[in-house]
């Protein structure tokens, strides 16, 4: 068994953040382990507040984890302060882990900020530089770079001047944009699309939380950077398509769906589940 760790906000509703990255986790086959930076009160709606844990904490919980297990992948998602990007950056390079995914997330679905204006310039000197792979949604690119990405040519653009910043891989995700689900993988040589059909669907919170550990997972357990961002692209679209209407708002996407069914596993599963609960009657 591979282990991935996330390191990220905690989403008390359940579909982003920590929550969708053990999920994915899970259903991906790895053992998922959590660090967590933020403690958001969020649901399907709305970003009710952030509470971020100690620096101090940050690194005693890093601590516990590396100095007991092996960690065959790190993901990163929301670091909301300069002051919390900077203990996981210190321990990073303490611990050197040998995969690490970052999604560099700035804002919620619903518009939310979930980093601090002023941690941009630290997100982009001191922890992009770590990201064998980075992340971002077209809003997020378009922050990193300054540029405006309308076409599918600024999205290759911005991927190139993104790489400049010291990262060995980058995919800017296409869930924002108009017309299809493209993703653009660009490794320093050759670009790679990913092109799905855009789901019409709402319920879509935790797509970029549930897409970055997916493919967390799959390079712990070996593939290339492609490999692991082709099963990631399966993933994420079958738990989309199976999106949750939980919640009034986004609902999440549907991890035990996305694993069970497509395995063609989903009665079976419930019979194993049934069978569990009249055991432990
Ligand atoms: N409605 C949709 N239909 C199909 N794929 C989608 C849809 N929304 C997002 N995706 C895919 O989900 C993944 C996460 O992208 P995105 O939603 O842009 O991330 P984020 O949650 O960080 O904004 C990408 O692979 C993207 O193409
Ligand atoms: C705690 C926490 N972390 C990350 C996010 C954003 O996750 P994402 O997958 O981009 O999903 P949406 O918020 O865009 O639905 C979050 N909301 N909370």
């Amino acid at each position: 068994m591979k282990n991935v760790l996330s390191i990220a906000g905690s989403d008390c509703s359940g579909g982003a953040g920590i929550q969708a990255d053990l999920k994915t986790f899970s259903a991906n086959g790895v053992f998922g382990m959590s660090v967590i930076v933020s403690v958001v009160a969020e649901n399907t709606n709305r970003v009710i507040s952030i509470e971020d844990v100690s620096p101090k904490m940050i690194g005693e919980q890093m601590d516990a984890v590396f100095e007991d297990i092996e960690v065959d992948a790190v993901k990163i998602g929301m670091l909301s302060t300069p002051k919390c990007m900077e203990v996981v950056v210190r321990k990073l390079e303490q611990y050197k882990p040998k995969h690490i995914v970052i999604d560099p997330v700035m804002y919620a679905k619903n518009g939310c900020p979930l980093m601090e204006e002023s941690s941009l310039d630290t997100l982009i000197s001191k922890v992009l530089p770590f990201a064998e792979v980075l992340t971002p949604n077209i809003p997020e690119a378009e922050k990193i770079t300054g540029m405006k990405i309308q076409s599918v040519d600024d999205m290759e653009q911005a991927a190139k001047a993104i790489l400049t910043l010291g990262c060995k891989g980058v995919i800017i995700k296409g869930g924002h944009r108009e017309g299809s689900a493209l993703d653009v993988l660009y490794d320093g040589e050759v670009f790679t699309h990913f092109e799905t059909e855009r789901i019409a669907t709402k319920h879509t919170h935790g797509t970029g939380c549930t897409f970055s550990s997916a493919i967390a997972a799959q390079l712990a357990k070996g593939r290339s950077i492609r490999e692991a961002t082709s099963i990631a692209k399966t993933y994420v679209i079958t738990a989309i398509t199976h999106g949750l209407n939980i919640g009034k708002g986004c609902g999440p996407t549907n991890h035990f769906y996305a694993l069970y069914k497509k395995a063609g596993l989903l009665n079976h599963v419930n019979e194993i589940v049934e069978e569990i609960v009249e055991v432990a009657k």
